[in-house]
């Protein structure tokens, strides 16, 4: 019995000690792992931390509260909702896998710490969390050197493929990007345009300023280009005084020597370094995919070729690669100027064109046409400086010339009693994305005590569908204020049915083209005939333009239209003529035609 006892004992003292030193390497372990334990019972929500848990994130041991809260107030904010998600989603899982997730906990001093945490969960009998225990490790150290690898090796990266004076893309990079561009196009069927640039005389800074002032002036430069193209234009520095401007989507092989001029005046201000006021110039030759080169190589080759021709042209000058381009250029760069000094000197006249009802024989209206009365040139017709004026934006302001004086002649004219009917006059595009068009209308009309009713604006079937719906909400403004809608040059421009249903317009004017040959094309009989069907369907007026035969007018007449402009009736004629036609009114006692 003794024996037993001894025996017992001595099993017990060898447990002890086992026990002991199993607390012990596991004391030595957790210490010598350095991580933080936790220990947190689900069941009273209290949690214990190791004294390296709390000294990990820089509190005295035994200063952090024991509760589950605790942990969750010093989460990063960022971080928060992941941890909880995870910690959630891994006690749900009851019991299978380990438990392990990032995220930064604050310290006492309020820096963040990137924490990992692992561990597992205990699990009763009906798969409930009961007890959840492991570890924290502070990875902070190993996050920083992977962010410090990382940058390093971006800025390796970006080093290889930028220019360290200026930061732009070098060569590689940029001939990298017009390799992209030029794939782009392909699928795309689009232009893009390359603008190679060279500084004029940037040898002589460099050599009478020295390099630094050479320096200081690429970086300007650098800057300046940088503020006059579109984010999405790539500009690069290919070594030297040379810089290359990459411009995709081109929509006329004109707009790349639109920016060439733009580049030529910001640079065109003097750079100023250490007090000394430089004035530079720059050449620019321009070569267009596909048309002057189908590869990267190619259009780089064409464009510094360009270039030299403009070196070779006396300097401070863009050319294109191919001569016939820069001489178009030129023509549009002096005819901006010289449209922008006819605006200012006055020289737009409005011709009217009248619009008869063909079976009445009576006049209804007249469309206001432009015309550029040029002191040398003479009279200047819309076809040759519209699509300039469309292009440069100078339509708004012609535009609006034409409108003021056309509608202060339409008020005169009324209130002679000469009933001209209803003005047309005709809406660019440009016009109708001003947000001040339907103040200017309002204005325009009491400035001239025009009555909304005489007046219809018409805009291109075209122009209209290039943005459907913003052109329907711009209009129906109009339409509110009493001014009536005109779809000109029908059939051109695809229309959708669904849109024409929903634009506010009460008149289709048919496109002169479908009228041309009438009545005997076969193809432009069925055109005209269905427009008058579809213009009816929707209860519209219709109108056919530039009616020159007696033939055409009795087809049409027969299938429907009634109202007519063209040379048959009248050219458009200057006020003078108009007047002295309305006050004949000839057209009030005519018999009607076609009954
Ligand atoms: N061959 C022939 N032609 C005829 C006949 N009847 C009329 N025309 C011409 O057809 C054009 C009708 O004007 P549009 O379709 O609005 O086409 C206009 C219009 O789109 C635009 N335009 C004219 N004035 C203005 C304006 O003040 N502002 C804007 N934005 N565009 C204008 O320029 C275009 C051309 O104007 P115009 O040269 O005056 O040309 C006028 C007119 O002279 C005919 O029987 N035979």
């Amino acid at each position: 019995m003794i024996d037993t006892i001894r025996n017992s004992r001595s099993e017990l003292i060898t447990k002890q000690t086992e026990l002991e030193e199993e607390k012990e390497r596991f004391k030595l372990a957790i210490d010598g792992a350095n991580d933080g334990l936790w220990d947190w019972n689900l069941k009273t929500n209290e949690v214990y931390h190791s004294p390296r848990f709390e000294t990990m994130l820089g509190y005295q041991v035994g200063e952090l509260p024991n509760s589950i809260e605790c942990w969750s107030e010093l989460l990063h904010p960022e971080d928060t909702e992941q941890a909880h998600r995870r910690v959630k989603e891994y006690l749900g899982t009851k019991g299978e896998g380990r438990y392990e997730n990032t995220f930064r906990m604050r310290t006492k001093s309020g820096d963040w710490r990137w924490i990992t945490g692992r561990g597992k969960a205990l699990f009763d009998e009906t798969g409930t969390a009961v007890r959840f225990v492991g570890f924290n490790t502070d990875i902070t150290k190993l996050i920083m050197q992977q962010k410090e690898l990382r940058h390093q090796r971006d800025t390796l990266q970006f080093q290889a493929s930028h220019d360290a004076l200026t930061d732009l893309a070098n060569r590689t990079l940029f001939t990298y990007q017009l390799e992209q561009g030029i794939d782009k196009a392909v699928r795309d069927n689009s232009k893009l345009a390359l603008l190679f640039i060279d500084l004029d005389h940037f040898k002589e800074i460099n050599d009478s300023l020295g390099h630094r002032t050479g320096d200081e002036v690429l970086k300007t430069v650098t800057l300046r280009l940088k503020q006059t193209v579109r984010a999405k234009d790539a500009i690069a520095r290919l070594g030297g005084d040379e810089f290359t401007i990459l411009i995709e989507d081109l929509k006329q092989d004109q707009d790349a020597s639109r920016l060439a001029e733009k580049i030529q005046h910001k640079l065109s201000n003097p750079i100023i370094v250490d007090n000394h006021e430089l004035y530079i110039t720059i050449s620019i030759g321009i070569s267009i995919y596909p048309d002057n080169g189908k590869t990267s190589k190619d259009l780089l080759k064409n464009a510094d070729a360009a270039m030299y021709k403009a070196k070779s042209e006396g300097r401070n000058n863009f050319q294109y690669y191919s001569a016939e381009m820069t001489a178009q250029a030129f023509e549009r760069v002096q005819m901006e100027t010289r449209l922008r000094m006819a605006i200012e000197n006055d020289e737009f006249v409005v011709f009217y064109q009248p619009q008869f009802n063909g079976v009445s024989n009576r006049l209804v209206g007249m469309e206001a046409l432009v015309r550029w009365q040029d002191p040398s040139l003479g009279l200047i017709f819309p076809s040759q400086f519209i699509p300039i004026a469309e292009s440069t934006g100078l339509i708004v302001e012609i535009d609006r010339l034409v409108m003021k004086k056309a509608v202060a002649q339409f008020s005169e004219w009324y209130r002679k009693g000469l009933q001209p009917g209803t003005l047309s006059l005709n809406l660019s595009m440009r016009q109708l994305q001003r947000k001040d068009l339907v103040e200017f209308l309002l204005a325009s009309l009491e400035g001239a005590d025009c009555s909304p009713e005489w007046l219809e604006m018409e805009i291109t079937e075209g122009h209209v569908m290039e943005n459907p719906e913003e052109a329907i909400k711009v209009l129906s403004k109009i339409d509110s204020i009493g001014i009536k809608l005109a779809l000109d040059d029908f059939g051109t421009g695809y229309s959708s049915l669904s849109y024409l249903k929903r634009l506010p317009i009460t008149k289709l004017k048919i496109d002169r083209s479908f009228i041309k040959d009438l009545p005997n094309d076969t193809e432009d009989k069925a055109i005209s005939k269905a427009v008058i069907a579809l213009a009816k369907s929707l209860d519209l007026e219709i109108l056919a333009e530039g009616v020159e035969t007696i033939d055409q007018i009795e087809f049409l007449v027969e299938n429907g239209c009634e109202v007519f402009q063209g040379f048959f009736y009248s050219k458009p004629i200057p006020v003078s003529e108009m007047e002295a036609y309305l006050e004949k009114k000839t057209w009030i006692d005519a018999e009607p035609s076609f009954v």
